[in-house]
C-alpha cells in the first residue's frame, strides 16, 4: 500500500489516488464494483465448500491409511480444468495455478489430520 507515498491521501478509513473520483461518485464503475462483490463472495461460499469436504477426505485418508496427496488425480484435474479454462475463454496457465494453490493447501492440511490421528 503506498500510503504516504506522493500522489496518494489517506483518510481515516481509505487510502486512495488523490486524483481518483470517489467510488461512490462513479456510478457506472459502482455497478461493474457489485457485480464483483457478489462473485468474490461466491468465490467464498464455494471454496468454504470444497475445504469441508476435503477435511471429510482427509479424515477418510488418515484412517484409511491412504496417502495425502494423490498425484495421478491431480493431473487429471489440471487437464480437466485446463480444457474448461480455454473453452470459457480463462487463461488455462492461471487456472492451473489456481488449482494448484488450493490442492497445495488441502493436502497440508490432510498431512496435519494425518499427524493427528
Ligand atoms: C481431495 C483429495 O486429496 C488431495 C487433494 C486434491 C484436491 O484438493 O482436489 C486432489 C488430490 C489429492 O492430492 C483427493 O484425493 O481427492
Amino acid at each position: 500500500m503506498p500510503s504516504g507515498a506522493p500522489g496518494w491521501q489517506t483518510g481515516p478509513m481509505t487510502t486512495q489516488r488523490a486524483d481518483a473520483p470517489k467510488r461512490t461518485e462513479d456510478p457506472v464503475l459502482a455497478g461493474y464494483r457489485q457485480s464483483i462483490d457478489n462473485i468474490d463472495a461466491a468465490l467464498v461460499f464455494m471454496l468454504a465448500e470444497r475445504f469441508k469436504i476435503t477435511q471429510k477426505v482427509g479424515e477418510y485418508k488418515a484412517q484409511a491409511e491412504l496417502p495425502p496427496a494423490d498425484p495421478g488425480r491431480e493431473e487429471r484435474q489440471v487437464a480437466r480444468l485446463r480444457a474448461l479454462a480455454q473453452s470459457a475463454d480463462l487463461d488455462p496457465e492461471f487456472s492451473e495455478k489456481f488449482l494448484r494453490f488450493i490442492i497445495d493447501e488441502v493436502i497440508h492440511h490432510h498431512e496435519r489430520i494425518r499427524d493427528e490421528v
